[in-house]
């Protein structure tokens, strides 16, 4: 493996999706570092939620490049569920389900595991989100909206992925929890060494747990870096974005 590709954990070049006659991603291009905290931003329907489903594999590419942690993702679809879990903006847990049961399901799909170890992975994970043990009897219908985020974290973590991918993770939730949430994020990056690719419209978020944060405009990365850097950017729709009335006023109230 070179250089380049040991630096980062997800490189995209050239990217072309599209559905029928309309282009969603035009050439895009965009480089996410090992274990980094990356924010993408965008505007409502430009493509956040096109670009994690191309890199992991859910929708078709007309062309470009993907590669996760060194390799070429062209259709591989085994492996993928160690390189990376996912969390899907409403949690996605499976409501027939226990939590226990929730998080043990990529184990039993993935791999051959006794059922007391598997018991043990599940109350280790779930401690790790934050969760108790008693928790784990309940069903998803009993789980408050932080709580049913814990457990798909701790769903996506079951299987010890090197890469994250959040879809708006602190969506529905209140400040408080959304910022619970945004500091275990960054616990985990910092404990696990994970690779984090986070689509968010939460200014906090990107503020406080982001290493990075890259904007999506016209179908491309228009501009990527710290988000000093993004609030200095000159991109028409990266300027209207952080600097239109109503992020002045959150940023105002952050400071
Ligand atoms: N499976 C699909 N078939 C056809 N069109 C699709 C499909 N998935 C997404 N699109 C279109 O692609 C465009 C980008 O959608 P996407 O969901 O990526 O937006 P987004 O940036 O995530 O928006 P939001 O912030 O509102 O969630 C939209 O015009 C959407 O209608």
């Amino acid at each position: 493996m070179d250089e380049q590709q040991e630096e980062f954990a997800i490189r995209v070049r050239d990217l072309v999706v599209g559905f029928g006659r309309q282009t969603v991603l035009d050439h895009l291009s965009l480089d996410v570092r090992r274990g980094e905290i990356l924010g993408l931003v965008g505007a409502s329907g430009g493509g956040k939620s096109v670009l994690m489903r191309t890199i992991i594999g859910l929708i078709p590419r007309r062309g470009g490049i993907i590669e996760v942690m060194g390799q070429p993702t062209g259709g591989r679809k085994e492996g993928a569920a160690t390189t990376w879990g996912i969390l899907f903006q409403q949690g996605a847990l499976f409501s027939s389900l226990t939590v226990r049961q929730n998080v043990q399901f990529p184990l039993r799909e993935n791999l051959v595991l006794s059922q007391e170890l598997m018991d043990e992975i599940a109350i280790a994970k779930l401690e790790m989100v934050g969760l108790l043990a008693q928790d784990a009897d309940k069903y998803p219908a009993e789980l408050s909206g932080g709580m049913t985020k814990r457990v798909a974290l701790a769903r996506a973590l079951a299987l010890d992925p090197p890469i994250l991918f959040l879809d708006e993770p602190t969506s529905g939730l209140d400040p408080i929890a959304a910022g619970d949430f945004d500091a275990l994020i960054k616990t985990l990056q910092k404990t696990l060494g994970l690779t984090v690719f986070m689509v968010t419209h939460d200014l906090a978020s990107l503020t406080t747990v982001c290493d990075r944060v890259a904007a999506l405009a016209d179908g491309k990365i228009v501009a990527i870096g710290p988000m000093r850097e993004l609030l200095q950017s000159e991109h028409p729709w990266v300027r209207a974005y952080f600097h239109g009335k109503r992020s002045q006023m959150l940023q105002h109230e952050m400071r």
